[in-house]
Parts: structure tokens; sequence; C-alpha cells
């Protein structure tokens, strides 16, 4: 008997097929950016081939940061004190690396960057104040660089100045003082970083008074949340809420009611998915991504780059 029935229509394939390069061709915002924890490790191999004798303790960074190598939250943390600090120990590695990380963002995309960085005193006698000027420097003269360069991809960049959890509340005082000494350079936000377990319980409070005067001169605020699982009843996410932060950082592991009070305060959320792999913080099965929201509202930087940063939104949209 001959069927009656109409023959299947071909079904459309559900997904396009993009080209691979594809990703790289989207406007990007990145709003989680470490300086030190973005150079390449070709970067890093430049500066170390030029010392006339490297010591032991500083082997190649190309042999050290393999595409393989994996760390976990005990070694990541070291990494940037005992190694790559060790190379970044002058104005000129740092204006180096700072020109080539601008570089790769730019290359990658990104026409909007919050870059972050803990100030440090590189011994030139200027002090911590020195390093945050040589990174602006760095910023102000890339951004007015090359003309055909910023027709391309004019990326507006901002800085966000970084406590790290070691920091005394004096060293974490000066770092508020630099950010709002050099808010009209384009210091636009206060970071409290490092490694997740060097303040054990609520320590973190100690800089209740810094991030505290950072809100009243207007600074955006963001701290590394929950990275690691905690043994002290919430205790310390609790402190970091209190310090009435914009946005939060990775979000591994907040436990149910304080990623609902993330949710509830409508914060913005540095997911860092690839970071956390890395780092060994997560194995990246979290459902991290409903707490991402919002990315360009909680952007700290002006009201005129938001409005920009929509516009190219809607561009790409309808093209
Ligand atoms: C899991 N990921 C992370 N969690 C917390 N802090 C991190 C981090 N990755 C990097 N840093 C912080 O950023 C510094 C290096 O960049 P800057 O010298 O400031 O530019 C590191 O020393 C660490 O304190």
């Amino acid at each position: 008997m001959q069927s009656t029935t109409a023959p299947p229509i071909p079904l459309q394939p559900a997904t396009p097929t993009f080209p691979p390069s594809f990703p790289h061709h989207l406007p990007k915002i990145e709003l989680h950016a470490h300086l030190t924890g973005s150079i390449r490790p070709a970067t890093l191999h430049t500066l170390w081939s030029a010392l006339p004798h490297p010591p032991p303790s500083l082997p190649d960074p190309l042999a050290v940061l393999t595409p393989t190598t994996r760390f976990d939250i005990k070694t990541f943390f070291p990494l940037f004190s005992t190694y790559i600090y060790k190379l970044i120990n002058t104005k000129a590695s740092l204006i180096t690396t700072t020109h080539a990380v601008l570089t790769d963002f730019r290359a990658d995309g990104v026409v909007y960057l919050e870059l972050r960085t803990t100030p440090r005193d590189l011994g030139t006698g200027e002090g911590k104040d020195g390093y945050v000027r040589t990174v602006l420097d760095c910023i102000a003269e890339f951004s007015s660089a090359s003309e055909e360069e910023q027709e391309r991809n004019p990326m507006q960049t901002y800085l966000i100045l970084s406590i790290d959890r070691r920091n005394t509340v004096a060293e974490a005082m000066e770092v508020v003082d630099l950010a709002i000494k050099y808010r009209d350079r384009g210091v636009v936000g206060l970071d409290l970083c490092g490694n997740p377990h060097a303040a054990p319980g609520d320590e973190v409070r100690r800089f209740a008074g810094a991030f505290a005067r950072a809100k009243e001169a207007g600074l955006g605020v963001t701290v590394h949340f929950a990275e690691v699982e905690k043994d002290d009843g919430g205790e310390e996410l609790r402190a970091l809420l209190d310090f009435r932060p914009d946005r939060v950082g990775h979000v591994c592991h907040p436990g149910e009611g304080i990623r609902q009070e993330v949710l509830d305060r409508g914060l913005g959320v540095e997911l860092c998915v690839s970071c956390n792999v890395m780092a060994g913080l997560t194995e990246g099965k979290d459902d991290l991504m409903r707490l991402a929201r919002k990315p360009i509202e909680c952007i700290f930087g002006p009201e005129k780059e938001r409005q920009r940063l929509y516009e190219i939104f809607r561009e790409f949209e309808t093209t």
C-alpha cells in the first residue's frame, strides 16, 4: 500500500557552523585580567633570555609554563611571588610585559578592558606609586599609538588596583590611596586577590576600612570570592560581602545561601572558568553560568563606555 503521509521535511542543522576563527572576531569585554597573570610564556622567555646569568632557581619559562603544565591551589600562587615577579623586577620589564599584554588583548578583539594589578615596589626609588604610574603610562601610550590599530580596535583600557590578602592594613590603605590619586588617569576600582588560604577565617575583615574608603571615594569594588571551600560557616564570604562589592570573582564554592545572596544583590560575577580549571579550583562542572548576569551594567568605567558597548553589541547582533 502506498503511503499517504508527506515525506519528512529535511531538518536544518540545529546550529549553524562557524569557522574556527569566529570567536576571535567577536568583540569582547575583559573584566578580570591580572596583568602579571596575562603574560605569555614566550614574552617571559624573552626577559629570561636577556638575563646574563639566570640562576638554577629561575629556569626557562618555556620549560616551566608548557601548554600541558597543570597547577593546583598549592602550586599556582607561588608561581607569581617566587618566579614570575623575579623576571618582572625592573621598570623596563614592567613596560615590556604591560605592552605585550595590551597588544595581546587588542589582537584578541577585546574592546573594553579592565586590567588589574597589585602595585609592587620595584626598587626604583619611586615605590609602589612608580609602579602604578608606569602601568598607566603604558596604557596611555598604547591607547594613542597607531592610528591604524586604533581604527581597527580602539580598545578602551582602565585599571583596577589589587590588594593582596597577605598585605597589612597599612599596605592596603596605600593601594587605596594610589587608586584615588590616579582616578583621573583611569584607575576605576579596587580588588582583593591572592592565595585564598593566605588569610584564614574572617581575617579579611581587617581590610574593611580600606574597602569602605574606596567605596566612599566612588571606586568600583570587586573581590575574589569563594575560590575554595572553607570550613568557617561562611564567615569569610559574609565579611567579603560586607565590603559591598559591585562584582565578585570566581564564585566556585559559595554554598547555597551565599549563592542566593549574590543573585539577590545582582552582583556582577566574573566567572574565570578557564582559570578555575587551570588553577585546580574546580573541574569546570559547576553551574556557574546562571550566576553570570548583567556584565555591562557592572562595568566600573564611565557611562559613555557602557553606551558604546551596548551599541557594539546591538550592531553585532544585527549583522
Ligand atoms: C585563582 N586565581 C586567582 N585568585 C586570586 N588571586 C589571583 C589569581 N590569579 C592571580 N591572582 C593574583 O594576581 C597576582 C598576579 O598579578 P599582578 O601581579 O597583580 O598583576 C598574583 O600574585 C595573585 O595575587
